[in-house]
């Protein structure tokens, strides 16, 4: 975000920028939407209609506008918009910005992918310019967001969005060694994007941190910030934040539980669920499927995925950051073919950020936590989406599977589901999500495990960090909600074991009581959906991706 350079052609812009803000509140005013209607359902407005004032008293109508150019927004954050090559408005940008830009409180709920950041960053924008806020006035809007990376990514739109405004802004997030320095300047910023945890760190630590002026608080991804892990710190945030402003809450899974509303003290607040009568959850063009992989079987069916498709970006997720090292590790020594690279909570920050851009310019491999699954853009160009371990919930499914098929792009996704698992299936279809259960050609499934043993033996660490993830893994089966779904007597422990390349299970101290017998319970898998050929596979060879090499040959190795 650039400041005017000269103090002649400074004085002159804020004359002219005085005249606009009265012209875009006299609009705004002119033309609200009703509350509780949906601007999406009025007609588009003709393309050659005129906009903004139209003569001394009236103005064009922005609900059921299209087009950023018919919204009445500030010439600058048009420019922004123009220059990012933002043109037309998506559904929910549609929905949800006629309601914002009069300063209503909006509950925003659309699809992955469907363009929420947008949604968010303009009204915040246009509000800070309408009251003419300066880097003097302190913090006037606050975006919170789960994750770190998120959070960067946000910023980097704020960026692009607002770069003709002249406010400042700061990405506050965890991990950052330059906290100090951070303290120094948090007073004179603007807009401020961050995590909670680093956010309270600045209410608590910072001496005269002031937000009493705060005009707009944003919640992204906001189910999972009103959740009970965010809970403690978002109350202390909340406590903090004066009750006179604008309050905007967005995600793919949106909250209308009262309680929570309740301790955001909004006011009447605007519901807009753009994709809610739709008969899927998730995004058109995503191709979903699921596949039963037994526990002891997961690896080796990773790894024939993976060697089949060693020419796309394929994001891998995996239940705990000690799974995610080990698999990264191991399979880096096994070289499949196509770069790898590792993300989890427990990497410095500034690796972790690294990671995140080496991911979005290059064509690789990444094993993740949930720490990549809400938000994430990833350039739209994430081709798999693979679930190795099964989500925590239908949420965390469709926050997942969100990373690709993002905007007008596509992309696929194969869930691993446990034959003790299969109760998520309907889950997941009483959510209207489009799932096509497929099996794997098992002859095409290669097998890893003695080059595992072999490379645990070479390795003491991979060796450590294979104990490590056969302990965490069991340990977040145990401590699941959903018991209908999470079964840890279920799971065939031994067999595990071996499959990680492990000579003995390691001791599993909490489940001494639980694993009275190792046999893991009978399953009769349903019958897949699609037609069975010669007993091999049930889907088209252009689906089977489990050893139906994309390379071609062994030249990706
Ligand atoms: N009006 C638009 N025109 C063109 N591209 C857009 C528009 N709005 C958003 N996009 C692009 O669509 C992609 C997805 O947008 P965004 O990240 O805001 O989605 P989201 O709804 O917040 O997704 P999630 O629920 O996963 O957080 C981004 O690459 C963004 O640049």
């Amino acid at each position: 975000m650039r400041r005017p350079k000269s103090r002649r052609f400074r004085q002159q812009s804020r004359l002219s920028e005085l005249q606009e803000i009265e012209l875009l509140q006299s609009w705004i005013e002119s033309q609200k939407p009703d509350s509780g209607s949906n601007p999406r359902s009025l007609p588009p407005l003709a393309s050659d209609a005129r906009i903004g004032r139209l003569d001394a008293s009236s103005f064009s109508r922005y609900a059921g506008a299209t087009k950023f150019d018919q919204l009445p927004i500030s010439k600058k954050t048009k420019d922004g918009l123009r220059e990012a090559k933002y043109k037309k408005m998506t559904d929910i940008q549609r929905a949800s910005l006629p309601h914002s830009l009069c300063g209503r409180d909006v509950l925003g709920a659309a699809k992955t992918g469907s363009g929420k950041t947008l949604a968010f960053i303009i009204p915040v924008l246009e509000k800070l310019y309408s009251e003419r806020w300066s880097p003097e006035d302190g913090v006037g809007s606050i975006i919170i967001s789960p994750t770190r990376e998120l959070a960067g990514q946000l910023f980097d739109v704020l960026r692009v969005v607002g770069r003709h405004h002249g406010f400042s802004a700061g990405l506050l997030i965890g991990g950052r060694r330059d906290v100090d320095l951070e303290k120094q300047s948090v007073n004179e910023l603007n807009v401020l994007v961050c995590t909670p945890g680093r956010l309270l760190q600045h209410m608590d630590e910072t001496p005269n941190f002031d937000c009493s002026q705060l005009q707009v608080l944003v919640l992204d991804e906001a189910d999972r910030i009103l959740d009970v892990g965010f809970k403690k710190a978002l109350n202390a945030i909340i406590s903090q934040l004066p009750k006179q402003r604008q309050t905007m809450l967005f995600s793919a899974t949106q909250t209308k539980s009262v309680q929570d509303l309740a301790r955001l003290s909004l006011k009447d607040p605007e519901y807009l669920s753009v994709h809610e009568e739709s008969v899927v959850a998730t995004p058109n063009r995503l191709q979903q499927t699921a596949m039963i992989v037994p526990l002891e079987q997961k690896m080796d069916m990773l790894w024939s995925f993976i060697k089949a498709h060693c020419r796309s970006r394929i994001l891998v997720f995996l239940s705990s950051c000690k799974q995610v090292r080990f698999v990264f590790e191991a399979f880096k020594k096994l070289r499949p073919g196509i770069p790898l690279k590792c993300l989890h909570g427990r990497m410095k920050q500034e690796k972790r950020m690294g990671i995140y851009s080496q991911f979005c310019e290059q064509q690789s491999l990444l094993f993740s936590t949930d720490v990549a699954a809400r938000g994430l853009d990833f350039n739209k160009a994430v081709d798999w989406v693979v679930q190795v371990d099964c989500p925590e919930d239908v949420a965390s499914y469709i926050h997942r599977v969100g990373r690709t098929a993002r905007y007008h792009s596509g992309g696929r996704s194969v869930l691993f589901l446990m034959p003790s698992e299969m109760k998520m299936l309907e889950k997941l279809k009483a959510a209207k999500i489009p799932l096509q259960v497929i099996k794997a050609n098992t002859k095409r499934i290669q097998s890893i495990s003695h080059l595992l043993r072999e490379l645990l033996a070479k390795y003491p660490n991979i060796n450590q960090l294979a104990q490590r993830a056969f302990i965490t893994y069991l340990r977040s089966i145990h401590i699941q909600k959903d018991k209908e779904i999470f079964d840890v007597t279920k799971l065939s422990i031994d067999e595990y074991s071996i499959s990680l390349g492990l000579a003995m299970p390691p001791k599993v101290r909490f489940l001494k009581n639980k694993l009275k017998s190792k046999t893991p319970e009978v399953y009769a898998p349903p019958e897949p959906e699609s037609s069975v050929e010669d007993g091999v596979v049930d889907v088209p060879r252009e689906k089977l991706e489990i050893g139906d090499s994309a390379c071609g040959n062994s030249s990706c190795l």
